[in-house]
């Protein structure tokens, strides 16, 4: 088995809990890294001896980032509908059914081909894991069919066939969650880890909260794990049910009641809210204040949604950046939500910090301090570590 050292490194950010900040922050630090984990970390004067060395010059070196939402299986564009929006159309999910027309309509090969430049485009941003859902399929086997191709991926693979219901089935609801809770599942589950639905009453197309907690419900029998897509257009239902249920993780939160936010503070060692700012952004909506939730005591996450409708950017630092910019988070706070918090969105413990025996998923900053991804927005400064070891 062979070590490589990582020294050089101005910044250590180790998100390990040991600071009142969160950060643990080290100076001018190295870091010991054998068989893809590490191995030991800590100022660089005491750096044991090691077979590979690698000098990161002066930079800052943070937890790889964990995107713990995205929908990278897909075909087509949707341009068109995000200009529309831009001169005031308003999103319901209804765009969804063209994604679904093209995906249905691509090889294996062109998807597979598709997911490997967004996912290379992710760890050129810093992302070192990500969670890929279904969802554009809406059939038995394209559901199956894009689940197997996002495992080749991820091991985060989460089943969406309840992302919206497709146009055949639209007089007939419920024989439609009769499949997705049936046969569909029964295809997706030996290729998921988690079940989610589009939960949402401002949209005639998603899922109403009875819906939604029989698909929930019938994915856990099936030995899934629960995520929601909730409270994205309005008010709604979704957090309750999510909280409810003890799923990891419910996603948007974009219109919150106080007892949303009293129910997610309860909830905080179970369910994470993942806010998905690049959303907000691309859809002209209000940001949530992220700040409120942490101070109410929520644990909370960031992920980026890369999908084709709502967020078609698959970029961490943006969302860092719009989270501090738009939503309150300290820098700081930005770095912990998109590191140790969608890690626990993803209930793993093995990511998002960098503390002996994790996993070394590391990012490397082209600055000398984590501030700079959102004092330096839209510069391409973090990219994915690569480390002989
Ligand atoms: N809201 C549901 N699903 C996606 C959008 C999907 C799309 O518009 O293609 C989301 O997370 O925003
Ligand atoms: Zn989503």
């Amino acid at each position: 088995m062979s070590s490589t050292v990582v020294t050089g490194i101005a910044e250590l950010v180790t998100c390990d809990g040991t600071t009142t900040d969160g950060l643990g922050i080290i100076h001018d630090a190295a870091v010991v890294i054998e068989d893809g984990h590490v191995a030991w970390l800590g100022p660089a004067s005491g750096t044991p001896m090691t077979d590979h060395h690698l000098d990161v010059g002066g930079r800052a070196v943070l937890p790889g980032f964990v995107d713990s939402h995205s929908h990278l299986v897909f075909a087509g564009d949707r341009g068109d509908e995000f200009a529309a929006r831009m001169s005031g159309t308003s999103y319901d999910g209804g765009g969804i059914a063209a994604s679904v027309t093209a995906t249905r309509a691509a090889t294996d090969d062109e998807l597979r081909a598709l997911v490997a430049l967004r996912v290379a485009e992710m760890r050129a941003q810093g992302t070192t894991t990500v969670e890929i859902k279904s969802g554009y399929g809406l059939t038995i086997e394209d559901e199956a069919r894009a689940l197997r191709i996002a495992r080749e991926f991820t091991t985060e693979t989460t089943f969406l066939g309840a992302h919206v219901v497709p146009r055949e089935y639209a007089e007939d609801r419920a024989t439609y969650v009769e499949l997705v809770t049936g046969p569909m599942l029964e295809a997706a589950a030996p290729h998921a880890r988690w079940i989610d639905v589009f939960c949402e009453p401002h949209s005639p197309h998603a899922f109403t909260l009875d819906e939604a907690r029989a698909v929930l419900v019938a994915g856990r029998a099936a030995g899934l794990e629960l995520r929601v897509h909730g409270n994205q257009l309005g008010h709604g239902p979704g957090v309750l049910l999510a909280v409810d249920l003890g799923a990891a993780s419910v996603d948007h939160c974009t219109y919150l009641s106080a007892s949303d936010v009293n129910a997610l503070a309860d909830a905080a060692d179970t369910t994470v809210a993942t806010l998905l700012p690049g959303v907000e952004f691309s859809t002209r909506s209000p940001y949530p204040d992220a700040a409120a939730l942490l101070q109410a005591g929520v644990s909370i996450a960031l992920a980026t949604d890369c999908n084709p409708g709502t967020c078609y950017s698959s970029s961490m630092p943006f969302v860092i950046a719009l989270a501090v910019r738009e939503m309150g988070l300290t820098p700081g706070e930005a770095v912990l939500a998109a590191t140790t918090g969608s890690a626990k969105a993803l209930r793993r413990g093995d990511i998002g910090r960098i503390v002996v025996g994790a996993r070394a998923d590391l990012t490397l900053l082209d600055a000398p301090s984590h501030v700079h991804l959102s004092y330096r927005a839209g510069v391409p400064i973090a990219k994915a570590l690569d480390v002989q070891a």
